[in-house]
């Protein structure tokens, strides 16, 4: 099982909390958050409007179709969404920071924009913004203590992740399927750390611990699921780990939701390069070199990667792109 940590002991004892977190996201880039203090009735309140959403008519979904929005917003249908070129059986919401879209934009710029919310269930915005500035507070917690636990000053990333974060964040649901076994296939995470809830009894998740070596993580009541996304890969150098996972579609009849809240920097912000204590640094592993998958240290254009592949109709349709 990944280990559990609880952020509520980080005032008690932050020199036990810093060294539990520091291994597991060096280790398995994955873990269990408890003493987050975000209620029960919260996390039950969104999985509430998750399924109503996914409980209305495909008119009512495809109002809000990704296919409209050049910042890749909105609704995307089952089948929607590629990872490394293959078909996800998932159907979601992505929603970013609400902002004005930029004239002429160009390239990453393009994902600035508002978001798209169904007019069939208007709670759903207001709940899912509280539900947002809830996660970022939770975790810029979690990165000033990796900051210290770093040996680096408590604020080091927050000049580069604190102002006008790009965060995302989905309501994923994946159905029982016999026939596609990817509900999402084996990928990173692009920002800098994610923080996942997952309804009670929602399976499928898995983790790859070594290479080919896949652990299932199944949810634990009251926690988060938090991972390392590329960034703080690059920002360490490899020290914190990005670990790579996958939903497997869930037996028929049954089916997973999930909200995954990935928190970025600004589009334009540049990683900083932590300078690791001696000892770390001789325990760093690099960032990883994958020929299929460059990491970019700006972020828009790590989150420009990630999004025109997963959506390459969108790129298409908006931008007259074909990714690579
Ligand atoms: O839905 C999940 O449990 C995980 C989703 C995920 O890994 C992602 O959207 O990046
Ligand atoms: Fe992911």
């Amino acid at each position: 099982m990944l280990p559990v940590l609880d952020l509520a002991a980080a005032e008690g004892d932050p020199d036990t909390f810093r060294s539990e977190l520091l291994a597991a996201a060096h280790e398995s880039g994955f873990f269990y958050l408890v003493g987050h203090g975000v209620s029960k009735e919260k996390a039950e309140e969104i999985f509430a409007l998750a399924r109503r959403f996914i409980a209305l008519g495909d008119e009512e979904k495809n109002e809000i179709s990704q296919l409209k929005s050049p910042h890749f917003r909105g609704y995307s249908r089952l089948g929607g969404e590629l990872t490394n070129g293959a078909r996800d059986w998932r159907e979601q919401i992505d929603i970013g920071p609400e902002r004005e879209p930029i004239t002429d934009a160009e390239g990453y710029w393009n994902l600035q924009g508002p978001n798209l919310w169904p007019s069939a269930l208007p709670e759903l915005e207001p709940a899912l913004t509280a539900w947002g500035q809830g996660m970022s507070a939770v975790g810029l917690r979690l990165l000033r203590q990796w900051a210290l636990a770093l040996g680096a000053d408590e604020g080091v990333f927050d000049d580069a992740f604190a102002h006008h974060p790009a965060t995302l964040m989905k309501v994923v649901r994946y159905p029982g399927s016999a026939e596609n076994p990817q509900g999402v296939g084996a990928h990173k995470d692009s920002g800098v750390l994610t923080l996942l809830l997952v309804e009670p009894g929602s399976r499928g998740l898995q983790v790859e611990l070594a290479t080919n070596e896949w652990i299932d993580v199944p949810p634990l009541d009251g926690s988060f699921i938090v991972n390392i996304g590329e960034l703080l890969e690059v920002a360490t150098q490899g020290y914190l780990r990005a670990t790579r996972h996958r939903v497997l579609a869930p037996e028929p009849g049954v089916d997973r939701l999930s909200v995954p809240f990935f928190l970025s920097p600004a589009l334009d912000a540049v990683v900083p390069i932590v300078s690791l204590p001696e000892e770390l640094a001789a325990r760093s592993r690099g960032v990883e070199a994958d020929p299929d998958n460059p990491i970019f240290s700006t972020y828009g254009e790590n989150a420009w990667k990630s999004r025109t592949r997963a959506h390459p109709d969108v790129a298409q349709l908006h931008h007259g792109i074909t990714p690579a």
